[in-house]
């Protein structure tokens, strides 16, 4: 594994880097935000951009189905038995702040099976502005908004947007024909979070994503530091 050390960028890492039986953890990073924002596409990028480099694996969580999970397997961006399905049933932010057992499991059960990971992502189900990660699941989180939902998402606020260790402005390709202004979201953004960072991303463009990549590698430093 090569890692460069990001000296100044912030992190939330805290928690114990060993689970209950001894064994050394992957770092955890869930990804969250509103429904249809672009959590799986940055899921799938990520899973590409880092796959040669890392040992890593992701957990998925949907309401009724298994669809995010079937998505990234048709897409071949991790072997099957790196990628794995939570069904949360009706609230899926009770899965990954309030009763996260199901989502600690599967990713023990991930490290047992395919052996020691460097890192695993858990895609949090679509929910709204306010969905957070417990920090006894996830070590860091990134929130995903898109710029279809709404340019006034940032000035809003909620807890994802910011207290996230890392906001993701997804789908910038569609700014123009929403009528979203990328600058005030910037602004806002800024306003809401002083000096966390934040990423504006189009997977359709190919762009952004590299930076989230860096933010991802600067986490698992501090993590291995
Ligand atoms: N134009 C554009 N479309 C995107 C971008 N990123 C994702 N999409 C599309 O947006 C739709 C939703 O993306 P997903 O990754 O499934 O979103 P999600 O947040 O995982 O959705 P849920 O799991 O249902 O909450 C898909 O049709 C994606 O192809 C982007 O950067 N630009």
């Amino acid at each position: 594994m090569h890692l460069e050390h990001h000296r100044d960028t912030p992190t939330a890492l805290s928690a114990d880097a060993h689970r209950p039986d001894g064994i050394r953890r992957a770092l955890r990073i869930g990804l969250g935000g509103p429904v249809g924002s672009g959590k799986t596409a940055t899921v799938a990028a990520l899973c590409r951009a880092l796959r040669d480099e890392l040992s890593l694996a992701v957990v998925t969580n949907d309401i009724y189905t298994r669809e995010d999970a079937e998505f990234l397997l048709r897409e071949a961006v991790l072997p099957p038995e790196r990628i794995t399905a939570v069904e949360t049933g009706a609230c899926p932010h009770t899965a990954i702040r309030d009763d996260i057992s199901a989502n600690l499991e599967a990713v023990e059960d991930l490290e047992d099976a395919v052996g020691p990971l460097d890192l695993v992502l858990v895609e949090s189900g679509g929910d709204n502005l306010t969905a957070t990660f417990s920090k006894g699941l996830v070590d860091a989180q990134i929130f995903v908004i898109d710029v279809a939902g709404g340019d006034d998402i940032p000035r809003k606020g909620g807890p994802g947007v910011t207290t996230a260790d890392l906001l993701v402005v997804n789908k910038t390709d569609l700014a123009p024909y929403v009528g979203s202004d990328l600058a005030r979201m910037a602004a806002d953004a800024k306003a809401q979070r002083a000096e966390l960072p934040v990423v504006f991303q189009s997977l359709r463009g190919g762009t952004g994503v590299a930076d989230v990549a860096v933010w991802v590698r600067a986490q698992l430093s501090a993590w291995t530091a």
